[in-house]
């Protein structure tokens, strides 16, 4: 018989090739769960761009912009209108909820404006439900109105990105949510701007407000309250002072004075015809922190800051120009007041006879107290600490009236409407937000105690 076989060196080389296939299978197994995770981060990241651009509002939450900041981008989170699915109807929803018992919900077109944020914001603040429309248009730097937008966001308030002229979009969100009221100030403002871009007049103040009544006297179901901005330029060459909401508005000085009395003939029509509940507030040269840039107070506060020279206008004969500027605190209250004193309308959703008729209002919504521009800029100079390099010149006649002068009686008659903020008192606050807002600092200089920009 042999000796059996020696085994132990097999045993060793099946050990140590065990051994092996173990190690390689850890290996592999390590490897493939860092594919797997990697996989997973990409998967997640393509993901989360995918929400962002479908499902803007859901992520929106998260602030992105400072509201101190100047120049905050176009965002991921801003192109609503062509977003619409489950979450873009309940981001609609949730926004349009008002939070207190009889709350309204309101449709605040032009949401990212001087007038439509502050509104939006109020309206928010005290429980009413909020849901913002706004074009972002690039009349005055649209970083500003993304600043707004910015602010609304951090409050809930969703501001659907589109135009008053998208009918489609009006009825998808009547059809999302039954709002009760329309704030309705989209709108191509400015008075002089108007010999430069006609067409843009006839756009938004016209036919977006024919396409907006359309859809709230066609496709609504209720049809809403509509309250929306008019102008004290409708008064035009009005000389009878203060202007009442009764005096004559035959001669409108401008296109854009032309298109606000075009929306309040419009008006009329779809509230005789479709008993739309209407009313009209005629602003009085609006003001205060985030403001529009393109206002004489906004843009002299900015050249005067520079040390570049402003034009101050003068009506032939070296009288003042001046103006009824009304601080936007008191603006919004009148618009609450508006909103909350409005009747429903009358009409039967589809466009069908109203059953009767629906309340049809104007009313002016004005400081009362005449300043002479002059005055203002002596103002500015004072909070600047700056003075102001004037070339005073004659008033051109490219849109422009002598003066504006408001009598508020039935404002404050029918919703306790009254201005509370002299012109000192908002430039200041103006001010304050100013430079706030674009970084500027005001140092004493050195001697007798002037302000500069630094
Ligand atoms: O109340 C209104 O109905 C209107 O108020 C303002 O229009 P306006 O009063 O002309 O406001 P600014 O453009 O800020 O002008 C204010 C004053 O400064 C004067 N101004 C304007 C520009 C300039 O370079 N120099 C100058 O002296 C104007 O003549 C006016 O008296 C708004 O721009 C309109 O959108 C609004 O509808």
């Amino acid at each position: 018989m042999g000796s059996p076989p020696d085994t132990s060196k097999t045993t060793k080389l099946e050990r140590y090739n065990s051994y092996l296939r173990r190690m390689s299978s850890a290996k592999l197994l390590a490897a493939s769960s860092k594919v797997l995770f990697r996989a997973t981060l990409l998967a997640t990241v393509l993901l989360i761009i995918l929400l962002t651009l479908h499902y803007p509002f859901s992520l929106s939450y998260i602030s992105i912009f400072s509201y101190s900041s100047p120049s905050p981008h176009r965002s991921l989170l801003s192109s609503f209108s062509d977003s619409f699915g489950p979450a873009w109807d309940r981001d609609v929803r949730r926004s349009a909820t008002p939070r207190r018992d009889a709350g309204l919900s309101v449709l605040v077109t032009g949401a990212a404006g001087f007038v439509g944020s502050h509104c939006s914001l109020a309206l928010k603040k005290r429980g009413d439900g909020v849901v913002g429309l706004d074009n972002f248009n690039s009349y005055y730097d649209p970083a500003l109105k993304r600043s707004r937008q910015a602010l609304l966001t951090r409050h809930a308030i969703l501001i659907v990105e589109g135009d008053i002229n998208d009918s489609s979009l009006l009825t998808r969100l009547f059809a999302t949510y039954p709002f009760t009221h329309v704030l309705q100030l989209a709108a191509q403002a400015g008075v002089r701007y108007a010999a430069k871009n006609p067409h843009s007049y006839v756009a938004s103040n016209v036919a977006g407000l024919v396409s907006l009544f359309e859809v709230a006297a066609k496709s609504a179901d209720p049809q809403p309250a509509i309250v929306w901005a008019s102008s004290s330029s409708v008064y035009g060459l009005n000389e009878k002072s203060p202007f009442s909401e009764s005096d004559p508005t035959d001669h409108p000085a401008s296109l854009y004075a032309a298109t606000k009395k075009a929306g309040e003939a419009i008006a009329h029509t779809y509230n005789h015809i479709y008993g739309l509940s209407f009313t009209a507030l005629r602003f009085f040269t609006v003001y205060g922190p985030m403001g529009r840039p393109d206002m004489a107070y906004f843009f002299f506060t900015k050249a005067i800051l520079a040390g570049k020279p402003i034009t101050v206008f003068r009506i032939p004969g070296g009288k003042d120009v001046a103006r009824d500027f009304t601080y936007i605190d008191d603006v919004v209250k009148g618009c609450l007041g508006a909103l909350d004193t409005a009747e429903k309308s009358t009409g039967t959703p589809g466009g069908g006879p109203k059953t009767g008729p629906a309340q049809l209002r104007v009313y002016n919504l004005g400081n009362t107290t005449p300043v002479p521009v002059v005055k203002l800029v002596s103002i500015l100079e004072k909070l600047l600490g700056v003075r102001a390099k004037k070339n005073v010149v004659t008033m051109p006649s490219n849109g422009d009236v002598p003066f504006t002068h408001a009598n508020i009686r039935l404002a404050a008659r029918d919703f306790g409407y009254q201005p509370t903020t002299d012109l000192s008192t908002g430039l200041q606050k103006f001010v304050k937000w100013y430079v706030h807002y674009y970084g500027i600092k005001l140092k004493a200089e050195a001697g007798g105690g002037q302000m500069a920009a630094a």
